[in-house]
């Protein structure tokens, strides 16, 4: 008879889990995100959070939403958690893995996720639904075949202390 534990946590909840974690190093005020990106096997690939670019200090560039200038906004300036995911892994094809991320992916980060051969997106929130940089997203994903899912919330607690 096996003694195997069986309340453990599920691959979706494990990578979702991983995208979260993830995006809580996000200095982004009002919208955190998160990305995992995973190969067909199960193996965790990247990871990334939105957040600027190197060299571009998180205390001198704008983390506003709105301003006179767009100058004086964070969009100008904020790499996505999925674009830093897929430039952040070094290890040469993303082809057949799958995208774990919090929000839906934007129509800009859904050009890169097609471009590197991403198969699949398993996202959270899709708050931003009605905006045409979604609605884009997914009509661009219809066409080239990327399945895509809301992940399911187990509601289960997970605490770490750290
Ligand atoms: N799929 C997404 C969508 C958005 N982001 C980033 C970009 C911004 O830093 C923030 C959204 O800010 P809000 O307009 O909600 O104040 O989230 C991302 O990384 N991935
Ligand atoms: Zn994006």
């Amino acid at each position: 008879m096996s003694d195997k534990r069986e309340n453990y946590i599920s691959w979706d909840e494990y990578f979702m889990g991983v995208a979260m974690l993830s995006g809580m190093r996000s200095k982004d005020p009002s919208t955190q995100v998160g990305c995992c990106i995973v190969s067909p096997e199960n193996k965790i690939l990247s990871m990334g959070y939105n957040g600027l670019p190197r060299g571009c200090s998180d205390d001198e560039f704008p983390w506003a939403r709105e301003g006179e200038d767009p100058l004086e906004t964070k969009y100008v300036y904020t790499v996505h958690s999925e674009l830093n995911a897929i430039l952040n892994y070094s290890g040469g094809s993303l082809a057949g893995s799958k995208l774990y991320v919090s929000l839906f992916p934007c129509n800009e980060c859904c050009k890169a996720i097609i471009q590197s051969g991403i198969v699949e997106v398993i996202f959270d929130s899709d708050k931003y639904a009605d905006e045409p940089s979604t609605i884009a997203s997914k009509k661009m994903m219809d066409a080239a075949g990327v399945r895509y899912y809301q992940y399911h919330r187990s509601n289960r607690q997970i605490t770490i202390r750290v």
